[in-house]
């Protein structure tokens, strides 16, 4: 078990800037998603984390201990890949006790077959020991990766998209194992995808990364509830937060799109000021005597709620309503938005003003 944090680091790769001057601190023993888009700097992230990347600049400390030039092996850290890295040509069994034979260790033979025995228990593929990995379905190796990478108990694990080649059902199955694991384990979990769902479900904290730059870090609700500006307000929740421009009247947002007037519960800033204001699909409301309309351009079923994209003259907005209201594709609907769930952004740096300074200041 460790605590991880990273201090200033910048890595290039020729003239390429993969991470700028990133700081990070992972607490022992927590399940910590590294969120972002592809090129985000995420795999790098984890290298460098792992020693297998050296940074230009900055340091790495692992359990207090600068670590910044400790090779792999000394770091004690364990990485899963996308990519299942086994040997096809052996069995389960084998694929699980080559991290313990190596000269590094001193293990007997039954104190490997006990860890085996004991980390196959846990992932349930007892039943698989001795198959040929060749023979196993592709979440059946991904178990046995996660079962290659824990047999060595190492005190962080790293852990690269490891879920994202499987079909979606066996995805949820293993987010369940992976959260049970880490609360059987404790051990920390650094976890990097790019699939928001997968981060909000599974992360105490998420760092949202972009272009190399940590943006946010904060718990799934704090970043969905909080989002320190229109990137991040974007890149959680499905469908995305609607971001709309206006200015600031009275106790209303006089919305650009349609010059429809909505209310807002908090304002920041004087009559007049232009606001990009953001409103999260749930908290649209559809109502009769709404003070916006709007063409219903699409509707999506999902059991117990609907999708809609509304078009106001030709701009797109969602909102998810319950399965029971009744719409069709291209009615004219009326629709307003809670006002308190309104957010308010700069428009030109993005910055959501209702955090204060504080708030920006702690994330
Ligand atoms: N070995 C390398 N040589 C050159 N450029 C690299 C190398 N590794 C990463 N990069 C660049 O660094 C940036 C960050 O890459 P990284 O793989 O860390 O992103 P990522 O967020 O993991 O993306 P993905 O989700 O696509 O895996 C990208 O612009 C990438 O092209």
């Amino acid at each position: 078990m460790a605590d991880i944090a990273l201090k200033g680091i910048t890595k290039k790769f020729g003239p390429n800037t993969a991470l700028r001057d990133l700081d990070l601190d992972i607490k022992d023993g927590e399940f910590f998603v590294l969120l972002g888009q592809t090129g985000a700097g995420k795999t790098t992230t984890l290298r460098v984390i792992a020693g297998l990347e050296k940074p230009n600049s900055g340091q790495v400390m692992i359990d207090g201990h600068d670590a910044t030039h400790w090779n792999a092996a000394e770091r004690d850290v364990a990485l899963v890949l996308q990519q299942y890295s086994l040997y096809p040509r052996m069995t389960v069994r084998g694929n699980l006790e080559f991290p313990l034979k190596s000269r590094t260790h001193n293990f007997t033979a039954a104190e490997i077959a006990d860890r085996v025995n004991r980390v196959a228990e846990t992932l349930r593929i007892t039943r698989l020991l001795d198959r040929k990995v060749e023979r196993l379905s592709g979440g059946e190796m991904q178990r046995v990766s996660i079962g290659r990478a824990i047999v060595r108990q190492p005190r962080v694990f790293l852990m690269d998209e490891p879920l994202s080649a499987l079909d979606a059902n066996l995805r949820d199955v293993l987010r369940v194992e992976l959260k049970k694991l880490h609360n059987d384990l404790g051990a920390t979990f650094v976890f990097v995808t790019h699939d928001q769902v997968e981060a909000m479900s599974m992360g105490d904290k998420i760092g949202v990364l972009n272009r190399g730059r940590l943006v946010q870090v904060g718990t799934p609700s704090e970043i969905y509830a909080k989002p320190l500006n229109t990137f991040v307000a974007r890149a959680v929740g499905t469908p995305p937060m609607n971001l709309m421009d206006g200015v600031l009247t009275g106790d209303g947002a006089l919305l650009d799109m349609g010059g429809f007037k909505l209310p807002i519960a908090e304002r920041h800033g004087p009559d007049g000021h232009r606001l990009r204001f953001g409103i999260r699909p749930e908290n649209m409301v559809l109502s009769d005597d709404g003070p916006a309309a709007a063409r219903v351009f699409d509707i999506e079923n999902h059991g117990v709620l609907k999708i809609l994209t509304l078009d106001v003259n030709g701009t797109h907005l969602h909102a998810t309503v319950s399965a029971q209201t009744q719409v069709h594709i291209d009615e004219t609907v009326k629709f307003g938005w809670k006002p308190d769930k309104v957010l308010s952004f700069d428009p030109l740096t993005g910055m959501n003003l209702g955090l204060g300074q504080e708030g920006r200041d702690s994330v």
